[in-house]
């Protein structure tokens, strides 16, 4: 059941390579989010504007966390601009952490945040950058294939905690216009919908991408994205860290900014990359009244 606020909501607004979300600080898990008042929240001319809502929570008040936080004591509960809740967004991270260091939760240096898709440890720089460890890709064996319009690729099925399909393209344009979900096959694969990155090369270990996010439409940027596709790009490129022993590194562009990816040869992803607060204020009364319906 849904029940109008009480009282005002406070919101900040962040980004993290143009991958933009609505916070919400919501420390005892108060807060009723239903899918409608979300995307109302990220609807960019009637709302506060972003590609998701990242909902932070006390992992002691949330249920999905109470009991695999460990020491992470902030969990990161996400949401798609289309209200859909999600396992993980590593631009979301990276941006929750500067939240949290904004906020006097933490300092400088490491700190672990929980989410949907496990613990992740996370290190906030001093010259403004933040690194998470994102874990490691699960590679399932079924084969993808990915359309557009008239043409087709075959895709690399990757799954950061969350899906991904990565299509290998000669020019980003052919990508289309990324207005509605591009085609994949088979759906059953992704029963609950599927990240879809298109990839063009840029040089050595240095590729650039565009993305259809499940739930937000074409954003940005996407972190998990940008993961899943420097662990294709190493595939296909002959790099596996599993397989050299080495470490391979990725330069990922985007169009909102760019992402450093470094795999290890433990399968372990770290992801670097900015995370930047806007702003915050509170959200008027009689539009959260009006939202809620
Ligand atoms: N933008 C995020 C990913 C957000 C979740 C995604 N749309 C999904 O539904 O899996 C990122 O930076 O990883």
């Amino acid at each position: 059941m849904t029940t109008t606020p009480t009282t005002p909501w406070v919101f900040l607004k962040g980004h993290g390579t143009e991958n933009d979300f609505v916070i919400l600080p919501d420390p005892d898990n108060a807060l009723d989010l239903p899918p409608h008042v979300v995307a109302a929240l990220c609807d960019r001319r009637a709302g506060i504007g972003g590609d998701g809502v990242l909902h932070v929570v006390r992992s002691a008040a949330h249920p999905e966390a109470r009991a695999m936080a460990g020491e992470a004591e902030w969990f990161m509960d996400y949401r798609n601009g289309d209200g859909s809740v999600a396992e993980m967004c590593g631009n979301g991270v990276r941006v929750f952490a500067r939240y949290l260091q904004h906020a006097g939760h933490t300092g400088a240096g490491d700190l672990a945040v929980a989410t949907r898709a496990g613990v992740k440890h996370v290190h906030l720089a001093k010259d403004g950058d933040v690194t998470v460890r994102m874990g490691r890709a699960v590679l399932p064996p079924e084969q993808v294939q990915v359309t557009v319009g008239g043409r087709g690729w075959p895709a690399y099925n990757v799954n950061m905690g969350n899906p991904h399909a990565v299509a290998f393209v000669e020019d980003l344009t052919h990508a289309g216009d990324l207005l509605g979900t591009p085609g994949y096959a088979p759906a059953a694969v992704y029963p609950d919908g599927v990240n879809i990155e298109f990839v063009a090369d840029r040089g050595p270990r240095h590729v650039a991408m565009r993305v259809h996010e499940r739930g937000s439409g074409e954003t940005r940027s996407c972190g998990t994205g940008a993961c899943a596709v420097a662990v294709a790009a190493a595939r296909r490129d002959g790099a596996d860290p599993a397989v050299t022993g080495l470490p391979a590194t990725y330069t990922v562009d985007l169009p909102g900014g760019r992402l450093v990816i470094t795999e290890q040869p433990d399968g372990e992803i770290e992801m670097t990359g900015p995370a930047v607060l806007v702003g915050e204020g509170r959200i008027a009364a009689e539009w959260l009244e009006s939202s809620f319906g």
